[in-house]
């Protein structure tokens, strides 16, 4: 089938659009913040580089996630890129856990804003919160970067067709 002949929206239901986005690989980061509102992370696929100056990442969280308030509220996060071997901590902050059970399963460093930043990561991004867009069920938070720390020995973790992969890095192969 040529482009031209591709159906046109509305044709794209939920389950169609999922379906889809599952195809598109992307990294699994735990995003975390500590503060006044408290102690909160949880797993995200959906981040991206959006601009270099000022260097700032996105992050779109639901707005229905139990998160939600804390990271809002706090205004300052840490977006930790998942290595090879965290399948199962991506799962935990994934899931309904309790907050004190996700972060009792690694160990923990603190940057200049409070968040958690984890160790074993293969980069973590220190960032302030600089503008909330809310679109359809999700907030997109643009996230300028603060501090970064970044770990040259592990190998990376890709999320498609809903399962883990690990990437391993070029002198590894
Ligand atoms: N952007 C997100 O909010 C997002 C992304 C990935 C996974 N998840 C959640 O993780 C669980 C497992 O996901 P999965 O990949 O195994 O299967 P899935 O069928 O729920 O999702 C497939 C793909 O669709 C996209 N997606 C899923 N839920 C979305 C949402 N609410 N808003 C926008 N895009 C969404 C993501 O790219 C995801 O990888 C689900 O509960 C899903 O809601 C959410
Ligand atoms: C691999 C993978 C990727 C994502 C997620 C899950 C998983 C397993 N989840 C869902 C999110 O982690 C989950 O809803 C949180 O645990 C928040 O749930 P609580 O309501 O706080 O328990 C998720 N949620 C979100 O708002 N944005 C995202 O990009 C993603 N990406």
């Amino acid at each position: 089938m040529s482009v031209h002949e591709l159906p046109l929206p509305p044709n794209v239901d939920r389950d169609a659009f999922r379906h889809a986005m599952a195809r598109l690989g992307a990294a699994v980061n735990i995003i975390t913040t500590d503060g006044p509102a408290g102690r909160a992370g949880f797993t995200a696929s959906a981040v991206c580089s959006v601009t270099d100056t000022p260097p700032t990442l996105l992050v779109c969280l639901n707005r229905s996630a139990s998160v939600w308030p804390t990271f809002r509220d706090n205004g300052y996060l840490c977006v930790n890129t998942l290595a090879a071997g965290h399948e199962d901590l991506s799962t935990l902050f994934g899931g309904k856990t309790p907050m004190d059970q996700r972060f009792a399963a690694a160990n923990w460093h603190t940057l200049a804003s409070g968040s958690p930043l984890l160790e074993g990561a293969t980069v973590s991004f220190d960032c302030k919160i600089t503008q909330v867009v809310s679109v359809g069920t999700h907030d997109v938070l643009m996230c300028e970067a603060l501090a970064l720390v970044r770990n040259d020995d592990s190998h990376g973790l890709a999320w498609f067709d809903r399962g883990y992969h690990h990437l391993l890095r070029q002198d590894a192969r």
